[in-house]
């Protein structure tokens, strides 16, 4: 198959940022994606209904217009959270989930919640008003290797959560294991689970052999090939539960070269390529618009989008890098490589 047209994806997991990285990466989402649930973890956290209408009024300052892109806005779970900020959260149209951080998990997570099993009064009321749970599911506990901590996550937090609140709704964020493909595919309809590209493209190898490569650096970690097998299998499979969800995160060149690296890779320059690609490594280019397209609308009760998107297998250069403001510049992940596919907007 050389070429295919789908229905616009929407994307169920993405970094905008804020200032001159939001003006420099959000137009890229807006340009593929109609819709996009935008993660709240800026500095200071996203964490109240008022702040992510303001960050919304932003996001929409700076995209094109004639895109009609769609910022779908979730709060920050902070431990000085309350009740009554996710009773309003639930009523606002704007705001479609909630988003838990354990303290320490990730970038910017230092004011997320350090135990995950306390916030039960928290939980029961988005089990209330079925606004979803967004988790970003890894363990913090320093005893724990970096590379089982999503898979201890799931045992120690989720699995608990799932039996106190079987009714709550939780989409486990850009899952990088057999563990949790397997996880997600055991619930019933309550639970989804976003997975990246570059878990799907990626394995460990990219990230460290021939030298140590800090754009391939993101959390959870990219890990071995086993596991980058379990996903595409998860993605391609035509299951409900998984969706497209990029986790682009920018970080300017300084803070991902550097001794001490930011994660997060940049893709959403080129998200439904690099999909394109890993579903066509395996032959399931077909599966590949239920994927981006249906099952995160089906799971967040929003309509299908009407437009659609042409990709044509071509190669394609990748940039070496973006501005970003007058002193920095933003590296994509494949900076200087090629893309197979192209994607158009019809
Ligand atoms: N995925 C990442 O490596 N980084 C994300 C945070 C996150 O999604 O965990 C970021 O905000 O930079
Ligand atoms: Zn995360
Ligand atoms: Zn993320």
């Amino acid at each position: 198959m050389n070429e295919l047209i789908i229905r616009q994806p929407d994307d169920w997991h993405v970094h905008l940022r804020d200032g001159d990285m939001l003006a420099v990466a959000a137009p890229f989402t807006a340009r593929q994606c109609a819709r996009a649930i935008v993660m709240p973890n800026l500095v200071p956290p996203v964490a109240r209904v008022d702040e992510a209408l303001a960050y919304r009024d932003r996001i929409l300052a700076a995209v094109p217009a004639d895109t009609g892109f769609e910022p779908l806005m979730t709060l920050y779970l902070t431990e000085q959270t309350t009740v009554d900020e996710l009773a309003r959260a639930a009523e606002n149209p704007f705001i479609h989930a909630v988003k838990l951080y354990p303290a320490g998990a990730t970038t910017n997570s230092d004011r997320g919640v350090r135990d995950p099993l306390a916030i039960d009064h928290l939980l029961a009321e988005l089990a209330r008003s079925g606004l979803p749970l967004l988790v970003h599911g890894e363990v913090v506990d320093p005893k724990v290797d970096i590379f089982d901590r999503e898979a201890r996550f799931i045992e120690r937090v989720l699995t608990p959560i799932r039996e106190r609140f079987p009714t709550l709704r939780i989409v486990m964020e850009h899952i990088t294991t057999e563990d949790a493909a397997t996880f997600v595919q055991a619930q019933d309809g309550q639970v989804g689970a976003t997975i990246t590209a570059h878990h799907l493209l990626y394995n460990r190898n990219a990230m460290l052999v021939g030298g140590i490569r800090p754009h391939y650096y993101c959390l959870p970690v990219l890990k071995r090939e086993r596991h980058r097998e379990a996903l595409v299998a998860a993605a391609t499979s035509g299951d409900p539960r998984f969706f497209m969800g990029t986790d682009s995160a920018p970080h300017t060149q300084h803070a991902k070269e550097s001794a001490c690296g930011c994660a997060g890779a940049f893709t959403a320059y080129a998200a439904l390529e690099l999909y394109a690609e890993a579903f066509d490594q395996v032959g399931k280019l077909d599966r590949l618009e239920a994927f981006t397209s249906v099952h995160g609308p089906n799971f967040y009760r929003l309509p299908l989008n009407e437009h659609r998107i042409r990709l044509i297998r071509r190669a394609q250069p990748v940039p070496e890098y973006y501005d970003v403001g007058d002193a920095e510049r933003l590296i994509p992940l494949r900076a200087g490589e090629v893309l197979n596919w192209q994607a158009i907007r019809l």
